[in-house]
């Protein structure tokens, strides 16, 4: 039993502990979950607070991100909106009155919005409303507050605007005109008016005629308003904006007949079109799609342009500052409008126009201000311009060629201009030592010529020739006029001539044979000019210009254009006394041969400032076209040096520089005939022994075998013939001493055949050697070769060398005449009583019996 017992209680201790055995094992798993669920816990507690922290720092990212791109999108947007702002309302209509001054818009600018105040936003931005060309204005409000903003409203358009382009009509029942007291000074220059109690219907009524007539005969139904025409025509405004400030109140409103009703509504259906806008205080108008309307509240106001926003207001402007602002312009109106300038008449864009229907060109600006422009091409073709000395011709001529060359490109245009005064007024516009630039139009430019009326002949010849080329063309294409040649031959270049003669009758002055040939050239160019695109411009500042004209009715008539400077004699018809009442720097412009009824003043630009010429010229220089010639310049003053001949470039003795268009050398051509020797006749040594030098050394230059003789018989020649002398391959010298053995040997060699080479004897002032034996050398010389270049002193001289009285002067086939009258030279020359040679310092006549039928004028070379 006891064993059963002990047996029992070692079964329960063993039991027991095998119990607590397995508690202690769940207990300990137990306790291992436990900390392994802790270990949980506090992973997850640090992984949310670790999330809290990161997402708390990605949204603050986020967040400062929004906050950027927001701060950034505000200010690119106020920055937007205040450049629109200030584009839509610059200077004057848009800046904040402490920076406000008027300022006049630049040309072609339409209106824009004006500023009322700003919107309640940091930056502020302009709170802006339409008016001009948009809008009436119907505003409600405290009176004082609304005529402040009306008041401002109206010195920002006066502001921004040209003085007279604005006029204000005032209608002010209860305060007489007190409201807008400082626009007062307008009324000084008819650009304002007050309307009392009892002219409201009879401003309506004008208002409406007025609409009715810009309508009928201002839009005349081509365009829909002032604002579209004048975008259309790019020309100045041909009416004003008149802005009509009706201030009332509800008494007023009610007041208000029918018939005025219905004007204010007809005004606001119709005005803005016309330019007609109302500004209405405490007045009812009718709602239309151009009634803006303004509540003012105190400070504030809200409109229909800024929808909700409420609109700070601006302070109005002080009364005194409207006032000086109104007084000047009232000022300036009264002074008319401000002159043109010589930038006035360029285009905006250079070389854009075609020419080929004509030139049209701004001379300077009319009475209106508006800019004259002057048409010269098919009808009118020709120009005549006159007016005394001092007068602004030669300023004319630059304003014109100024906006000519500006709008015409070398394939449009081509000048020739020749000055016979005394100057260098067309120098400019070739290249010079100090300015390299030049008008890429002008092709020829001739200055200083006031004795050399050959050149002036040479010119009118030169388009002569071009006339009949074009003419012809004309005829192969079928072309009656330029344009029609420019259509057929759309690859040729056929630009309009423009030939401008200052001082032209010094051309015609004399009546010689030059005058006579030069009035056929000019007749032929007037008449047949104009349809071949050559068109003539002629200046001339006393009434002897004109009258050697005047007997030439054929030739007058075609200068349909006539320009007239203040006091210019017979430009215009004896009737038309316009040129005589004009102020200086004016011009009477008249395409009508001087009819009165075609006048039209001008005012002139100063053009002849260097500087604004040249700024132009270079512009137009670096836009020539690759490969274009400079102009030929020919000065009357410069002597022309000896230029190098290439071997076999002339055949022939070069005596001088011909008076031509382009440089061309006289040459006198010596081939074995007879009368092939030269007379240089006169007493001016230095002239004579150029003339001799160049023959001599352009013979040389030709390469071809030859011998020279020199025979120098008087001492002032000696140092240029010694010079001719070294210059010359293997040539003698000969003096008085040794001159009679020199004609003696070519005396015998003449008896012999003739040479193989030719022999060139040059004798400097023959007649101071009385030699017997020269007259066979003349004779018999040139048919075996030898030709005698010489200087005789007088013809009386040359003719002792031929045989004395009677003696004949056939053995001189070629002279050339320094200082000899042309009465002298009869016995040399084939006209019955000689040439009409009047000589002149550095020029010389050259006559060659084999090529000439008359003389030709020359200009010894500098050599
Ligand atoms: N529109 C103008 N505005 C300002 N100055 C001018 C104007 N026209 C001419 N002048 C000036 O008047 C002066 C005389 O002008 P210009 O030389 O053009 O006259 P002109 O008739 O050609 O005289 P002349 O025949 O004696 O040469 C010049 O000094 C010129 O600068």
């Amino acid at each position: 039993m006891a064993s059963a017992k002990a047996r029992l209680v070692v079964e329960v201790r063993r039991d027991l502990a095998l119990a607590r055995g397995l508690t202690l094992a769940t207990l300990g798993a137990a306790e291992t979950a436990r900390v392994e669920a802790h270990r949980h816990r506090d992973e997850a507690n640090n992984a949310h607070a670790e999330r809290l922290i990161a997402l708390a720092a990605e949204r603050e990212t986020a967040r400062r991100a929004i906050q950027d791109r927001f701060q950034q999108q505000t200010a690119t947007l106020s920055a937007d909106l205040t450049a629109i702002a200030a584009a839509c309302a610059p200077g004057p209509a848009g800046a904040s009155w402490s920076a406000w001054r008027p300022t006049e818009p630049e040309r072609g600018r339409r209106p824009g919005l004006l500023r009322i105040g700003t919107l309640g936003y940091e930056p502020a931005l302009p709170a802006l409303v339409p008016l001009l060309d948009h809008a009436h204005l119907s505003l409600t409000g405290d009176a004082s507050r609304v005529d402040g903003v009306i008041a401002a409203l109206l010195l920002r358009v006066l502001g921004s605007t040209r003085p007279g382009e604005v006029r204000l009509t005032v209608y002010d029942p209860e305060q007489l005109g007190g409201s807008l007291a400082g626009f007062a000074p307008l009324g000084n220059a008819d650009l304002l008016t007050f309307v009392g109690p009892g002219g409201l219907t009879g401003m309506l009524d004008d208002l409406v005629e007025q609409i009715r007539r810009i309508n009928e005969s201002v839009l005349a139904g081509e365009y829909a308003s002032l604002a579209e025409l004048t975008a259309a025509t790019a020309a100045r405004r041909p009416e004003p904006w008149r802005l009509v400030v009706l201030l009332g109140d509800e008494a007023t409103a009610e007041s208000l007949t029918n018939g005025q009703r219905a004007q204010l509504d007809r005004i606001v259906r119709t005005g803005v079109a016309c330019g007609v806008h109302v500004l209405a205080r405490g007045l009812p108008i009718e709602t239309h799609a151009t009634v803006e309307r303004i509540a003012v509240n105190g400070a504030t106001a809200n409109c229909g342009i800024t929808g909700d926003l409420p609109v700070k207001l601006d302070p109005a402007p002080p009364a005194d500052r409207i006032a000086a602002v109104c007084r000047e312009l009232a000022e300036l109106m009264n002074a008319g409008p401000p002159a043109a300038e010589f930038a006035d008449l360029l285009p905006e864009k250079l070389w854009n126009e075609c020419s080929a229907g004509g030139l049209v060109a701004p001379l300077g600006d009319g009475p209106d201000g508006d800019l004259v422009e002057v048409l010269i091409g098919d009808d009118p073709p020709h120009a005549l311009i006159g007016g005394p000395s001092g007068s602004g011709k030669t300023n004319l001529i630059y304003a014109w060629l100024g906006a000519l060359t500006a709008r015409y490109s070398p394939d449009e245009l081509a000048l020739y201009l020749l000055d016979f005064k005394e100057g260098v007024s067309f120098a400019r516009f070739a290249p010079g030592r100090r300015d390299p630039s030049w008008l890429p139009q002008v092709r020829l430019v001739g200055v200083n010529v006031n004795s050399d009326r050959e050149f002036g002949l040479a010119l009118l010849r030169h388009l002569g020739d071009e006339l009949r080329r074009r003419a012809s063309e004309a005829k192969r294409h079928e072309a009656t006029k330029l344009a029609e040649l420019r259509a057929e031959d759309p690859s040729g270049h056929w630009p309009r001539i423009v030939a401008v003669i200052d001082e032209f009758q010094v051309l015609l002055a004399g009546r010689d044979a030059l005058a006579n040939e030069a009035v056929s050239l000019l007749e032929d160019l007037a008449r047949r000019g104009r349809s071949q695109g050559i068109h003539l411009v002629l200046a001339s500042q006393d009434v002897s210009g004109i009258e050697a004209l005047w007997g030439r009715s054929a030739l007058v008539a075609q200068f349909t254009l006539r320009i007239g400077l203040p006091k210019a004699r017979r430009i215009l018809a004896d009737t038309n006394l316009a040129a005589d009442v004009i102020p200086r720097f004016h011009a009477v412009v008249n395409a009508d041969s001087g009819v009165s009824t075609a006048n039209r003043i001008v005012r002139l630009p100063d053009a002849s400032d260097r500087t604004t010429w040249r700024a132009l010229q270079e512009k137009l220089w670096h836009a020539r076209p690759e490969g274009l010639e400079p102009p030929r310049l020919f000065d009357g003053d410069a002597v022309p040096t000896l230029p190098s001949f290439e071997p076999g470039a002339v055949s022939g003795a070069v005596l001088g520089e011909t008076i031509d268009v382009r440089p061309r050398p006289a040459v006198l051509r010596l081939p074995r005939a007879p009368g092939r020797n030269l007379a240089v006749i006169g007493t001016r040594t230095a002239e004579a022994c150029a003339i001799l030098g160049a023959a001599g050394r352009s013979l040389a230059a030709s390469g071809q075998p030859a011998r020279y003789s020199i025979v120098c018989l008087d001492d002032d020649a000696s140092s240029a013939a010694g010079l001719l002398h070294a210059a010359l391959p293997g040539a003698r010298w000969y003096d008085a001493d040794t001159a009679p053995d020199l004609i003696a040997a070519v005396g015998d060699e003449l008896a012999e055949a003739p040479a193989d080479e030719p022999h060139y004897i040059f004798g400097y002032a023959w007649d101071a050697g009385h030699l017997t034996g020269l007259r066979t050398v003349l004779t018999r010389g040139p048919e075996r070769r030898t030709h005698v270049l010489g200087w005789w002193r007088g013809v009386s001289r040359l003719r002792d060398d031929l045989g004395g009285v009677g003696a004949r002067f056939d053995a001189v086939g070629a002279w050339v005449a320094l200082d000899v009258h042309g009465s002298e030279l009869a016995p040399l020359s084939p006209q019955p009583g000689g040439p009409a040679w009047y000589p002149r310092p550095h020029r010389a006549l050259f006559f060659d019996r084999s090529v000439h039928r008359a003389p030709e004028v020359m200009i010894p070379y500098d050599c």
